[in-house]
């Protein structure tokens, strides 16, 4: 499926996601709206403007996707009401719901709410995404290819769960690199010099994360394959495992609570 894009917003996970597109084939043609031009890297044979009123008058969109802040949002959503109707809106926005969208775009028109990650800027990202009524098997499939072109997708029937995607799946990756930076705080204070420990760090969560994506087995399992009894992976467990607000658990889910609460805070 090849279709007319229009990318509202090019930054982080608007140029991410783009630049997956290219490498799928996915886009016929393509026209960027990034107030900043032309961001670094595009390909030549995408169209940049700087503002909604410089799209080309004949461009027809199959998508339009909306990859701008979510507080940035009222201010762009209106120039592109008249797409509403014939195009797929694909809102990768934190926070803001179909209900915003319908409000602002009209009743009619077709919406995704969807939330990617940033490893879609390497083809690896997760999606979890949820349509509106008016989304036809056409577009939905459409929204598929353009997120999957990036990564896995996962379709929720409960739009409210997003809010929870975006804190684990979505904000996930920025616990993963806090976890590379503390393990080499840990290691440089255990007494190696901070460029090793760094090394260290990250290459063991890249390759346990791709062990991970490899094995058949489960992340417990892998965890318990690491864990020789008496040995030093249970002196460390015992310390990230333990009971109450110290345990890594208990951090995480307060963590995941916090993000899905911004979430919906952000709703607007
Ligand atoms: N960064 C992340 O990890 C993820 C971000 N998101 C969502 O993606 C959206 C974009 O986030 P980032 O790429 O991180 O932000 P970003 O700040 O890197 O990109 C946003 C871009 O929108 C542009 N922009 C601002 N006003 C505009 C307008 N009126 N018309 C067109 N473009 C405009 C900005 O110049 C900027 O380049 C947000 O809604 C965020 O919630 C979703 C999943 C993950
Ligand atoms: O921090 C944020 O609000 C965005 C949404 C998920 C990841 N980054």
């Amino acid at each position: 499926m090849s279709a007319n894009l229009l990318l509202v917003g090019c930054g982080k996970m608007g140029g991410a996601m783009l630049a997956g597109w290219k490498a799928a084939g996915a886009a016929a043609a393509m026209v960027v709206v990034e107030p900043h031009g032309q961001p670094r890297g595009l390909p030549a044979d995408v169209q940049v403007v700087t503002d909604a009123a410089a799209i080309p008058a004949g461009f027809r969109p199959d998508a339009v996707i909306l990859a701008v802040k979510p507080q940035m949002m009222d201010q762009a959503l209106p120039a592109y009401a008249r797409y509403a109707g014939s195009a797929l809106f694909l809102s990768i926005a934190a926070g803001k719901p179909i209900e915003y969208f319908e409000r602002h775009l009209g009743p009619e028109a077709a919406i995704v709410r969807a939330m990617p990650n940033t490893p879609a800027a390497v083809g690896r990202g997760i999606s979890a995404a949820v349509p509106n009524a008016r989304v036809g098997e056409d577009q939905r499939q459409l929204a598929r290819t353009l997120l999957s072109a990036v990564g896995e997708v996962a379709w929720v029937d409960d739009e409210a769960q997003i809010d929870a995607v975006t804190a684990l799946s979505g904000s996930g990756p920025a616990y993963v690199f806090l976890l590379v930076e503390a393990m080499a705080r840990g290691g440089v204070a255990a007494g190696l010099p901070a460029d090793l420990a760094m090394q260290l760090a990250r290459a063991t969560v890249a390759g346990s994360g791709e062990l991970l994506r490899q094995s058949h087995e489960s992340a417990e399992q892998l965890r318990r394959n690491v864990t020789s009894p008496k040995g030093t992976t249970e002196a460390a467990l015992d310390v990230l495992m333990q009971e109450g607000p110290g345990g890594l658990h208990n951090l995480l889910t307060r963590a995941i609570a916090a993000g899905t609460a911004r979430s919906r805070e952000l709703a607007g």
